[in-house]
């Protein structure tokens, strides 16, 4: 799923009123009907309706939501802001609309707010996606008034205050919501850690823009979608055998992370590799037998960390370094040694990527179409510390054309980026994840899905959504709180059903 900025959101509902055609108000109507079926479903009728609109047609929205809800007995109250003659035609039509029984109040200042129970629910329309600069005034003082109060506050389209596809100035006053209701798209500013923290639970509803307009709008930022990955997953063939499936080599493990080496090669199997080598140090290896006895085991010449590599690298399909490898000068001298032989396709995460910030000519040596899969702090390693969020992104794109490579940036809404300039936002995966070993896994599933032949992209994409979707149904299944890493690999299996048994 595309995601548009602001300006376009504003072109693709300019152009399905001209196309397909509707009158604008019609669509606020459409728009504002879907907010309500979303609202139905999570809140009964007891609930009072608390809803602030602003002069725009993001509180034209709110006005035609209060009459909805009016409509199927829902106690609502209005309250308006802003000066009359900022109300857009939209808005005014709404408000003509609105049935008399329907409390509203104009708020002037701070005296006029109501107070609000925790019963209350929020509704805030106050500004939308075209937010040209931060609040100030009344709607600042309001904005604060509604953060400062127990209701549960529901966003109409975006959180007021926040921009949607560039940064929000620090100190802004920002709606704090409990849950955002978003038109036909996500705004980019939903999947970045500053600006998300405002949007609460987000939920796309469709409102039916032009799909002529969707298809060929061109933007460099997608959500991974169910749909996107149920076409890359290639079945499995009936007359395949192991040989069909690649053979992938892990490197990692040193003394005391050996687990880490481990969580990766259950992860690799569990991506349907069909053979794969494990190289850890001697320390390891009863450990990598007993833990992992589908694995061929390759001994390291040292006793405790990584210091050498097999020399017939080619017959592997992928080679996947990091997990647990430690950052001993002997490994760092091993990795530039490593980087000066042909080399199948690579996957480095943690330890691997710390030599390569601290080795600058192994970062000039990475092969093309190389996966590197940094958290935020290793990413700032390699590029440097970032601005802000839309920075960071900036710094993706220079980082992947530049070395030619493909980074996932892990996070809630874990950022594939890569060469040409794209870039791809994971939608699977919560808060159960964020415990240590899942990076390991992750790594894993990539290596096991890059062996099998998957292009890099491919493998990104597939990894980084099935590695969430695992989370998913191992949160369901044993709750977030109790999630742990290995758990991930265990219910990797059930995500690839899920992905199966899709509908196309
Ligand atoms: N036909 C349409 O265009 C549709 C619009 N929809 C709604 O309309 C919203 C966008 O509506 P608008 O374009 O009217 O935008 P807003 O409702 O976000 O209001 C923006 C207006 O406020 C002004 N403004 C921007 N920042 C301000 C600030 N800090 N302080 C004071 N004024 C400020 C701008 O000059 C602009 O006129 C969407 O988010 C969505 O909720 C939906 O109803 C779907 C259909
Ligand atoms: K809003």
């Amino acid at each position: 799923m595309k995601i548009l900025s602001a300006a376009q959101t504003r072109d693709a509902d300019a152009y399905t009123i001209a196309q397909e055609p509707i009158s604008s108000l019609d669509l606020m109507e459409r728009a504002a009907t879907a907010l309500v079926q979303w609202l139905e479903q999570h809140f009964q009728r007891e609930r009072p309706f608390y809803i602030f609109c602003g002069p725009g047609n993001n509180g034209g929205d709110g006005l035609a939501a209060a009459r909805l809800l009016h409509q199927r007995a829902y106690d609502v109250y209005v309250f308006l802001t802003g000066p009359e003659q900022k109300r857009s035609a939209d808005f005014t039509q709404n408000l003509e609309r609105l049935p008399e029984e329907i409390s509203q109040a104009n708020l002037q200042s701070p005296e006029d707010f109501p107070a609000l129970s925790t019963q209350a629910v929020v509704l805030d329309a106050l500004f939308g996606s075209r937010l040209t600069r931060p609040l100030e005034g009344i709607y600042a003082q309001l904005v604060a008034h509604l953060n400062s109060g127990s209701a549960t506050v529901v966003a109409v389209d975006i959180p007021s205050g926040l921009f949607a596809d560039e940064p929000t100035p620090p100190g802004s006053q920002v709606v704090q919501a409990a849950y955002t209701v978003s038109f036909e798209q996500p705004k980019l500013a939903f999947l970045l850690p500053a600006s998300g923290t405002y949007v609460g639970e987000w939920q796309v509803v469709p409102i039916g823009l032009h799909p002529g307009f969707l298809q060929q709008v061109p933007s460099p930022y997608a959500l991974v979608t169910l749909h996107k990955i149920k076409q890359l997953l290639r079945p499995r063939l009936k007359f395949s055998h192991k040989g069909t499936f690649g053979h992938a080599l892990l490197i990692g493990g040193s003394y005391g992370k050996m687990g880490a080496a481990t969580l990766a090669a259950q992860a690799a199997l569990r991506a349907g590799l069909g053979l794969l080598t494990v190289q850890v140090p001697q320390a390891g290896y009863s450990i990598l037998q007993t833990a992992v006895p589908e694995a061929m085991a390759l001994i390291d010449a040292h006793e405790f960390h990584f210091s050498t590599f097999p020399s017939d690298l080619k017959k592997y399909d992928c080679l996947g370094i990091g997990p647990g490898l430690g950052q001993a000068e002997e490994s760092r001298v091993a990795m530039e040694q490593l980087f000066r032989n042909p080399l199948p396709p690579l996957v480095l995460d943690a330890d691997a990527l710390n030599l390569l910030a601290a080795d600058r000519m192994l970062l000039t040596n990475l092969p093309a179409d190389s996966i590197l899969t940094p958290h935020p702090k290793e990413f700032e390693r390699l590029v440097g510390p970032a601005k802000n969020d839309f920075h960071r992104l900036q710094l993706l794109h220079s980082f992947c054309r530049e070395h030619q490579c493909f980074v996932v940036l892990k996070g809630a809404h874990t950022c594939i980026g890569t060469p040409s300039g794209e870039f791809y936002f994971n939608s699977t995966g919560n808060a159960g994840m964020a415990t240590g070993g899942t990076g390991d896994v992750l790594t894993g599933i990539l290596t096991g899905l890059r062996a099998q032949g998957y292009s890099a992209l491919e493998t990104c994409l597939l990894g980084v959504y099935l590695h969430g979707l695992a989370g998913d149904v191992a949160a369901e299944k044993e709750g977030q709180i109790s999630l742990i890493a290995s758990d991930l690999y265990r219910y990797l299996g059930a995500a690839f059903q899920r992905v199966l048994q899709q509908e196309k």
